[in-house]
């Protein structure tokens, strides 16, 4: 029971916002009523028919041919409305859910994406896994099953309310009667439906109730695996390279047989499950007859009587047993609504990183003249302290070569001073309104067009086509100016170092104030890198140039040096002897 309004209380936290959104509250809630009504007509037109049913049957019984035509017509007209409110609903549904999945999937985009959050919770290790899935799937699912469900709950609730009256006053004119004595009690029939239906929904939850588990398991094995089929897609040439094809299969298969082991246990749970739902369902389209037969054969009951009662005592128990014919639905989608709620938690997790107290705070000063660190330690996610950076001031258009062995820390200092790494202490000033600008080694280039990579993370036409043009010539890229409008992959077409150079032009055009280049140039000759450098001079005069790189030749390129040396269990940052460029 707990569980149950645990589950309740959830779906509403997730349901609930869409439909007191700013943005489209009003259409939402117009369509659900829409469909909320046309389902409540339904069920009207259902009680209507099990009345015609009495009338329709006494007419065959009593060979009386003018009610026979009329009834005919009165079925005619009830089945055309039922076919209009049966297209309409659908209809009207499929409306609402899409425009539900598109406000969800803003939302999630929104708190998934906005400021780093998508970063910190890859941080934060395991704690959403398949993000992706999330998004796609399902929000998806939560909304079909959820109206599903709740509409096939509300059909049942009223289609229970109306049959119960019938088959209430039904009783009174049926009495059960075995071997000449009478049985009945009020609303036996009612009662006979009640309890065949709670023994159904009692059984079908004892069989059904690991399916949710399962479910849920089974849908994380089968995003696992995805992913890895496009970790093999992306890393095909590494792979190819290696000859890493056998591995990547065992792999591959490995992780199938996740899916399969666990599609297993599916099978024979659904097995039991579905040898006593379509038992019940067997039986259940002659129990009816069996308990209303009595008073047929004793004689007080006419045939319209008889499949009046049928289809009310029908209509009870399939109201009643909503739960067990609905049970794998209800499965999946409880397994649903603990995945989006752990995806929730996961994206509070992230955004409380960014607000926890001990964490390194960076923050746009209005009278800084340069980015500085203060008192900065970096450390990795498990607490580990990775680097110190006591008094780091990084002026307007410095150039500041950081130097240290690997893995000392110099990557994750950027990421620091960039603001996208919480973990540690310490403060890091950034002047407002200075733009900062970080090129990693492998640069990312979305798939679009190339005018599109270029000017990312601005929009493809930020840029005066000729500026574009004639930056790409600069930094040795002309040959490309024609293919501007092409899509493609990019990121998997040009080469390491013609990546580099794009990301180079990329960042000419933003011309920000702050440049951190993290081994951007690694790539490239040095004569290349050299007079990319250069051009990094002429054309941002005013850019501070902070570069982490282990050549020697990017010394003289640089007026000053820093290194990470290590200092008892971490590295700490000191200005190097020398002047480099001296
Ligand atoms: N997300 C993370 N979780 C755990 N450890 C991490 C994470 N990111 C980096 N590290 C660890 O932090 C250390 C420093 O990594 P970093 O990439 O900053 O070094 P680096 O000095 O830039 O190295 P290189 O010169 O080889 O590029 C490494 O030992 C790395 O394994």
């Amino acid at each position: 029971m707990t569980r149950l309004i645990t589950a309740l209380t959830v779906m509403w936290r997730l349901a609930a916002p869409y439909f007191r959104s700013a943005e489209d509250r009003r259409a939402g809630r117009l369509l659900l009523a829409a469909v909320i009504a046309i389902e409540l007509a339904i069920v009207g037109i259902t009680v209507l028919v099990n009345q015609w049913n009495a009338r329709f049957y006494n007419a065959l019984q009593e060979r009386a041919w003018d009610t026979f035509v009329s009834e005919l017509l009165y079925f005619c007209v009830l089945a055309a409305a039922f076919i209009v409110l049966a297209v309409y609903q659908l209809y009207l549904n499929q409306w609402l859910q899409i425009r539900w999945r598109r406000w969800m999937t803003a939302q999630y985009l929104g708190h998934w994406l906005d400021d780093g959050n998508h970063y910190r919770m890859q941080l934060l290790g395991d704690a959403a896994d398949n993000p992706d899935q999330r998004i796609a799937d399902d929000i998806n699912l939560f909304i079909d099953r959820g109206l599903a469900i709740g509409l096939g709950l509300l059909s049942s609730v009223v289609t229970l309310a109306s049959f119960v009256t019938i088959l209430w006053s039904l009783s009174a004119q049926a009495p059960l009667v075995i071997g000449g004595t009478t049985w009945s009690f009020p609303g036996y029939l009612v009662w006979a439906a009640l309890i065949y239906a709670v023994v159904g929904t009692v059984f079908t939850h004892l069989i059904g109730r690991p399916l949710i588990g399962l479910n849920f398991q089974q849908q994380r094995y089968e995003a696992d695996f995805r992913f890895h089929l496009v970790r093999v897609r992306e890393n095909g040439e590494q792979i190819a390279l290696l000859g890493g094809e056998t591995a990547e299969r065992a792999r591959l298969l490995d992780r199938f047989g996740a899916v399969m082991a666990n599609w297993y246990a599916i099978m024979t749970r659904q097995k039991k499950l579905t040898f006593f739902t379509a038992g019940f369902n067997q039986v259940s389209t002659v129990f009816p007859f069996v308990v209303v037969s009595p008073a047929y054969f004793a004689g007080g009951f006419s045939l319209g009587g008889l499949m009046q009662t049928s289809e009310a005592f029908s209509s009870v128990q399939r109201a009643l047993s909503f739960f067990v014919t609905s049970y794998r639905q209800l499965a999946e989608w409880q397994a649903v609504i603990d995945r989006l709620a752990g995806f929730d938690a996961a994206l509070t997790a992230g955004r409380a990183l960014a607000t926890v107290p001990e964490r390194i705070v960076v923050s746009a000063e209005p009278d800084a003249e340069a980015v500085a660190a203060e008192a900065l330690e970096v450390r990795l996610p498990a607490g580990t302290p990775l680097v110190a950076a006591d008094a780091l001031v990084l002026p307007a258009g410095v150039r500041v070569l950081v130097g240290g062995p690997s893995g000392s820390g110099k990557s994750t200092l950027f990421r620091a001073l960039a603001g996208v790494w919480p973990f540690g202490r310490g403060r890091v000033s950034v002047p407002a309104g200075r733009s900062v600008m970080v090129l990693p080694q492998r640069p990312y280039l979305p798939v679009g067009t190339l005018a599109a990579a270029i000017a990312y993370p601005a929009l493809p036409d930020a840029f005066p086509r000729d500026r574009v043009t004639e930056v790409l010539g600069t930094v040795g890229l002309g040959g490309l100016a024609d293919r501007l409008d092409e899509e493609a992959h990019w990121g998997r077409m040009l080469s390491l170092g013609e990546q580099q150079r794009l990301a180079i032009a990329r960042a000419i055009l933003h011309a920000p104030d702050y440049l951190f280049l993290d081994e951007a140039t690694a790539s490239l000759d040095e004569p290349s890198e050299t007079a990319l450098y250069g051009l990094l001079r002429r054309r941002l005069p005013e850019t501070a140039l902070i570069s982490i790189g282990h050549r020697s030749t990017l010394m003289p390129l640089h007026d000053r040096h820093v290194v990470l040396e290590r200092d008892g269990n971490l590295h700490r940052l000191r200005e190097a002897t020398g002047a480099p460029g001296a």
